[in-house]
């Protein structure tokens, strides 16, 4: 599937007790045609009330905690094949409500941000992670510099540019930025341009998958860190290279993403060895 060009791997993994292995999602991101961003695995519900837990794998093995367009991804294929219009999931970060709209649009509720040092989490304190001391560059002229950081239940770090948001070698400074040492876990970056207080283009390197089409998770990041900054209000229409996402970081701190999901094709894989038998089964 994918939503916006984040392309993304719904494996059924229902019924059974295994797990994608970060070898079997290399192996398959290796593979001709079946290149993706992030595998999203349905497993059975652990908790009552939840349909499903979902685990969120990134293309280099690596597993994440949250994935926006992935839960979309997932909303859209299990309220198809279930027949209902809403759905409640888990993952290691929480619980998660999906919707899909009458216009067939997916949307998703992220949760709340956390915006601690520590639960982003930073290497050091920070009192205010609206404007953190990182700079990549010469001292006296950064390239970039002074991102917001956030967490989604995944951390991000948005970095606001003026209007040149496209002149940045993001595939550069992505992977330098995405390993510093100030985030021990990694983090997702991104590139923020406001054109409107309801509206922004972002970029994102996303971490364990490189630069992609689209980032949910960092539009929601993105849309919390730029109202706390007072750069745009709390409903934006944010544009990445794939399309429009719309986030709304509501009154109950609660952050919702809104956007197409597509279905591409069918397939059957090892998740324990990513061997994969492709079936040729129409979208
Ligand atoms: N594509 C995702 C983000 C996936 C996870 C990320 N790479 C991470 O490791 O945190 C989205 O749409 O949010």
């Amino acid at each position: 599937m994918n939503g916006l060009g984040n392309q993304i791997i719904v494996v059924d993994m229902r019924g059974r007790a295994d797990r994608v292995t970060p070898a079997a999602a290399i192996a398959i991101n290796a593979m001709a045609g079946t290149k993706f961003d992030q595998i999203m695995a349905i497993h059975d519900a652990r908790t009552p009330g939840t349909a499903n837990y979902i685990e969120i794998i990134n293309s280099d093995g690596s597993r994440a905690q949250a994935c926006g367009n992935g839960m979309r991804c997932v909303v859209q294929a299990l309220t198809a094949e279930l027949g209902v219009q809403r759905l409640t999931f888990e993952t290691v970060a929480g619980l998660l409500f999906g919707e899909e709209q009458a216009d067939g649009m997916i949307t998703v509720d992220m949760g709340t941000p956390k915006l601690a040092w520590y639960d982003i989490p930073l290497a050091e304190e920070f009192a205010d992670t609206r404007k953190i001391e990182l700079q990549i560059g010469p001292i006296d002229a950064p390239v970039l510099h002074s991102p917001s950081v956030a967490s989604m239940g995944n951390p991000h770090a948005t970095f606001w540019v003026g209007d040149d948001v496209w002149s940045f070698a993001l595939d550069r400074f992505g992977p330098m930025l995405e390993n510093h040492p100030i985030f021990p876990e990694r983090a997702n970056i991104s590139l923020a341009q406001v054109t409107a207080p309801d509206k922004m283009i972002l970029r994102t390197w996303e971490r364990g998958a490189g630069l992609t089409e689209a980032c949910g998770t960092a539009a929601c990041a993105a849309v919390v860190n730029g109202a706390r900054t007072r750069r745009t209000a709390r409903a934006v229409t944010v544009t990445l290279p794939g399309g429009d996402l719309h986030v709304e970081w509501r009154a109950d701190d609660h952050v919702v993403l809104t956007g197409p999901a597509e279905r591409e094709w069918t397939g059957i894989v090892d998740p324990a060895t990513g061997v994969w038998v492709r079936d040729e089964v129409a979208a």
